[in-house]
């Protein structure tokens, strides 16, 4: 086994907008807005008692037209509450590109669905989103990070659930999340071992654009791909954040261009006017420059 893990291909992930199946208005608006993915929640954001009738309305939803340049994915009940199999099946029906799993404690979790989505000859381009949020999630995260590289995985992502993992441990919301930070950085460090991404999670008050803005940078800073959004207002702050900067662009196109010079053939580190440059920036420069085309690509919605 290779001891580093590449970069990967890079989707872009800076905002992934969580709406609520049960609402269609939000559902037609998912259209017109310009993140990145979209997660239909069948869970938290759905009473017991509507939970048939979002389902429906995901169905209609997908049977419309096609939700262009957006990645899809289907939040479920877990498996074991007494919407799981119905959440599963009209997953195995619409085929979204994932299907978020909630409350992941262990690598189980996500084998259990994957065998499932197997077992109904599933494509493989449906992926497995894990959401981490239990204290159990957390103390196993390198674990269900890890799970990943079991051939045949499905498992692509894993999204921080920090209301759920204060309600189990009783950390207050602060700002700073100083107490949080320490099992944040545990998911990263999981995902960038095992070669996937990791989403930063919601922010409540919709309406603080300043504390939305410090939390994203803050995010962003911790190596978070991007973050998982409950409103259309988030989604600029979190795609501006979580997206290259134009200085970071102009700095890694000089690192590439430092690397292309004839003087530089044969060299793994070089003076880039003062400040050395190994090659394991080029790699890194690379993947931002393909991220910010990846970007400029994109069709606006
Ligand atoms: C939080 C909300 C209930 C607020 O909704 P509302 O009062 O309708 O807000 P606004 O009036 O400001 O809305 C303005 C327009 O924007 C549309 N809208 C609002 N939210 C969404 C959305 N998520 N997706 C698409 N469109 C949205 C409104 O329809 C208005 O449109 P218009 O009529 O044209 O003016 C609401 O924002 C909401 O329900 N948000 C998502 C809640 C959700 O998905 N919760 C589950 C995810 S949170 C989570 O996972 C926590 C995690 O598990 C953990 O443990 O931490
Ligand atoms: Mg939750």
């Amino acid at each position: 086994m290779s001891r580093t893990v590449p970069l990967r291909s890079q989707r872009l992930r800076r905002s992934v907008l969580s709406v609520p199946a049960i609402n269609a208005r939000a559902l037609e608006k998912s259209h017109s807005l310009d993140c990145d993915a979209v997660i239909f929640d069948l869970e938290d954001s759905v009473a017991p008692e509507k939970k048939a009738q979002a389902r429906e309305n995901l169905r209609s939803f997908f049977a419309g037209p096609a939700l262009e340049g957006k990645e899809r994915i289907i939040r479920i009940n877990s498996l074991s509450s007494e919407f799981g199999p119905a959440d599963l099946d009209l997953v195995r029906a619409l085929l979204p590109d994932a299907v978020l799993l909630p409350k992941v404690d262990e690598p189980q979790d996500v084998a259990d669905i994957g065998d499932l989505l197997a077992d109904a000859d599933a494509p493989e381009e449906l992926r497995i989103w894990a959401m981490i949020e239990t204290p159990r999630g957390v103390l196993n995260v390198g674990a269900i990070a890890e799970s990943g590289r079991t051939p045949g995985s499905r498992l692509d992502c894993l999204v921080v659930g920090l209301n759920d993992l204060r309600k189990e441990t009783g950390v207050l919301p602060q700002p700073g999340r100083t107490y949080l930070v320490p099992w944040l950085m545990q998911v990263i460090l999981a995902v960038k071992a095992y070669g996937l991404d990791a989403l930063d999670s919601v922010f409540n008050d919709f309406r603080d654009g300043g504390g939305f803005d410090a939390e994203c940078g803050q995010g962003r800073a911790m190596g978070f791909a991007g973050k998982m959004l409950i409103h259309p207002s988030q989604i600029e702050t979190a795609n501006r954040h979580f997206g290259p900067s134009a200085e970071e662009i102009t700095e890694a196109e000089a690192i590439i261009s430092a690397f292309a010079d004839p003087a530089a053939k044969g060299r793994n580190v070089i003076n880039a006017n003062g400040r050395m440059i190994e090659r394991l920036h080029l790699v890194q420069a690379e993947a931002l420059v393909h991220k910010a085309r990846l970007i400029s690509a994109r069709k606006p919605a």
